[in-house]
Parts: structure tokens; sequence; C-alpha cells
């Protein structure tokens, strides 16, 4: 293995994964810290963990756990995978595990790049746009978790960190690798946020960064990585046959992010849907197996969601707790999860990182094999024999995402 990811949750790491892929790496997503050594061959190792959400002294721990495997691979490299709307709080672990990967592996500087742009978002004068948008006027400001009311991601890594954070202008970054080297080299700040603004200036980092032992960023960082690997001679250059999967779909969305709420409202007009409340979850009134037989007797693609919009979030927050509604959608999704495979689901589209994490997580999965993309940052995923997944990120994929999902999933191309 050459290049190792740790990536903070599920949905981001199938994002970086098959960014990986489709710029020529052989490469595996592993749910959690693996047991046993990686087969012979993989090329980038995702390791997916669920931290985005978690306390900063827990989520260090698991990243170092990661690291430690990926090292036992031979790694050489090491990208640790965020949101690409940086997700997290002030007093988040972005930065806490950056900078105890960083220390780990002796980096003299960080690169903070969450810049994606083929999902329209940028990093801009260290400001974070989504669209046309401020990061902060994005609707990722009503995030359940993570809220994101600053675009500043100076400001908003610098309140995680121990040390100062400095930052890369989008002016040098677009002259290219030799001017980013020459501008890095004459920088004091162990953290660095970079601004990009295209794809073109994400691949000239990605190969400043061919000696750096710590890359950090969304998925797009890792667009001119495989480059450095291709250039020594180490990729083999081999895809892996795919086959594509038909059988039962079913749709599960826990996300309650803008994109997902509009395309849960378009697949709801012409499927069959299925709303479960947060007050009728936290009062036990929902029960998984009943869903499950619901989802099994429908024509067409069912869909059970607890998408909900921000007043309506908001005010079931104030009434149940935020992290105390979070869990019980997350268990019921869980648990469900497990109920529809029972009964023979082969095809399962999750919405949103946290609830596509606690799908993963309760069916036990632990590799997941990377297929064709469905839209920008979203693959099919091989979970299993009879089994193909879409863990689809909040905000990616267009108004009909559900229905392509599907049909992606049965090619075999
Ligand atoms: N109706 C709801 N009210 C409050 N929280 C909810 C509701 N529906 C889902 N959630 C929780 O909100 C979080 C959404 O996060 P996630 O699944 O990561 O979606 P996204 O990728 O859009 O951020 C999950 O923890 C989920 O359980
Ligand atoms: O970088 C991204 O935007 C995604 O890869 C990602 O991490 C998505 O997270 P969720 O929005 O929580 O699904």
């Amino acid at each position: 293995m050459l290049l190792g990811c740790i990536g903070d949750d599920f949905t981001g790491s199938s994002d970086l994964a098959n960014t990986l892929t489709k710029a020529g790496m052989r490469t595996v997503q592993y749910v959690g810290v693996p047991d046993a050594p990686a087969d012979t061959g993989v090329e980038a190792g995702v390791v997916a963990l669920k931290s985005r959400s978690i306390p900063v002294a827990e989520a260090v721990a698991h990243a170092l756990a990661a690291l430690e495997w990926l090292r036992a691979q031979g790694c050489q490299q090491i990208l640790f995978k965020y949101c690409s709307t940086f997700d997290s709080t002030p007093e988040g672990n972005i930065g806490p595990v950056a900078e105890a990967l960083a220390d780990a592996l002796d980096a003299r500087q960080v690169i903070f790049c969450p810049a994606f742009p083929g999902a329209g978002r940028t990093v801009y004068q260290g400001h974070l746009f989504v669209k046309d948008r401020l990061l902060s006027e994005s609707g990722l400001q009503h995030h359940p978790l993570t809220p994101m009311t600053d675009p500043d991601i100076r400001r908003w890594l610098g309140a995680q960190v121990r040390g100062t954070v400095g930052h890369l202008d989008a002016q040098i970054v677009r002259q290219g690798p030799e001017a980013i080297k020459a501008a890095l080299a004459a920088q004091e700040h162990r953290l660095i946020v970079a601004d990009a603004v295209s794809d073109a200036d994400l691949v000239a980092l990605g190969h400043v960064a061919a000696e750096s032992p710590l890359i950090t960023g969304g998925s797009g960082i890792a667009m001119g990585l495989p480059d450095n690997f291709r250039a020594r001679g180490q990729l083999a250059g081999k895809a892996g046959a795919w086959h594509g999967q038909s059988g039962p779909v079913v749709v599960l969305s826990g996300s309650c992010s803008e994109a997902t709420r509009g395309q849960v409202a378009r697949h709801a007009t012409a499927h069959p849907a299925r709303e479960i409340s947060a007050a009728d979850v936290m009062a036990g009134r929902v029960a998984a197996e009943d869903l499950a037989d619901w989802a099994a007797a429908q024509e067409g693609i069912a869909m059970i969601y607890s998408s909900a919009d921000p007043a309506r979030v908001a005010q079931d927050q104030a009434q149940f707790g935020a992290v105390a509604v979070a869990g019980a959608i997350e268990a019921l999704f869980a648990a469900l999860a497990r109920a529809l495979v029972a009964r023979g689901v082969t095809r399962l589209v999750t919405a949103g990182g946290e609830t596509s994490g606690a799908v993963v997580e309760a069916l036990g999965l632990k590799e997941l094999e990377i297929g064709p993309e469905i839209a920008p940052g979203v693959p099919v995923i091989r979970a299993g024999h009879d089994l193909v997944l879409a863990l689809k990120s909040g905000n990616f994929g267009g108004p009909d995402f559900f229905v392509e999902a599907a049909q992606r999933m049965e090619t075999s191309t």
C-alpha cells in the first residue's frame, strides 16, 4: 500500500476512494481500523472512521490507531480526509487530529484544503464557498450536529488547534508548483489553509505534496497524488473488474441537508415514501421490523426518511436534545438496514454521513470495493456478494439522485 487515508466519516471516505479510483489507484475502503493485513495489490487504503462528531481525545485515538495500521501496510504518505464543508465545531477534532498525525509523522508543514470544485466547494482568501454562497450562508449553518457559522477556515481551524495557522493565497496557487513550493518554504506556520478554486489548483497542490508525509483536505486534495506515485513507476495501472447488482432497492435518508431534502421531496412524488418523525422515534412508536416489512411490500424504489427542515430539527432538538435525537434516529436506521438485508434487499442507498456510518457499522461490513460513479463524489460500492451500497453525502447529487443510484447500481461498467 502506497497511500494511506483516514476519513472522518463514511460518505466522505467513499468520496475520496472514488477520486483515487478514478485517478488510477487500486483503492479499497475499510470500515474502521482492520484487524488483518491488506490484500497485496491495494495501492490506496481508506480507513473510514465515524469520528466527525465525537470528542477530540477519542477521535485522536482512532486516527492514531488507523495511522499505525496504515504504516504497517507500508504507506509512504498519509491523507486525512474531512468534509468539503469542513464540518466540525470550534471544539471539533479536525485540527487536533491533524496535529496528532503531524506529530506522529514528524511533518514540518500541513496543508488544509477542503475545496472540491466539482461539487461547488472552493476556498478563496481562506474562506469556504459552496457554489456562490459563503459556507455560513449555504444552508450548512443549520447542520444538526456541526453548524458551520463562520466561513473563514483559518479562524475555524485556529479555534481547534495549539499551533498558529497560515494561508496560501490563490494568486500563488494559480502560478503552479514552483511558486507554491517557494511560498510554503517562506511560511513559519505549521498549519496552512490553502486556497483552491479549480481542479488545476488542487492538482498543483497535490504535485507539491509528493514528499509530504501528511496532507489534509476534502477529496479534491487527492486529485494530484496518484500522479506522484505513477511518476515513480509505483502504480500497476490495472482496474479491478466490476459487475452490477440487481434486486430489491431501498433508500434510507437521515440527512437534513438542503440537497437531500430536495431529493427526498422529489422522490416522494413518484415512489413509495415513509417519513419517520423524531418525536415518534424518541417515543419508541416506530419499529425497524415494521418499517422493513412495509418497504419489502412496496413496488418501485421505497424510501424511508427522517430528513426534516431546519425549523423542525431545531424544535425537536430543543425538546429532546440534539445528541439524543441524532443517536436514536441513527440507531433506528442501523436496525432497519439489518432488517432490510435480512429480507433480501440487495441495493441500499443511504443519505447522510452519520446515517451511512450507522448503517455500514450495523451491517458488520469490513471492506468496500469501489465501483462506477453515480454523481460527483458518490460511487457505487460493493459490500458483499449480493449487496451494493451508495453512501450519499448530504449535499451531493442532483434532484433525481435516488433513481440514478438505483439504475447505476445495476450496470456493469
Ligand atoms: N428529523 C431529525 N431531527 C433531528 N436530527 C435528525 C433528524 N433526522 C436526522 N437527524 C440526525 O441528523 C444527523 C444528520 O447527519 P448526517 O447523516 O451526517 O447527514 P449530512 O450528511 O446531511 O450531514 C444524523 O445524526 C441524524 O440522525
Ligand atoms: O467532502 C465532502 O463533502 C463529502 O465527502 C463528505 O465528507 C460528506 O459528509 P456528509 O455531508 O456528512 O455526508
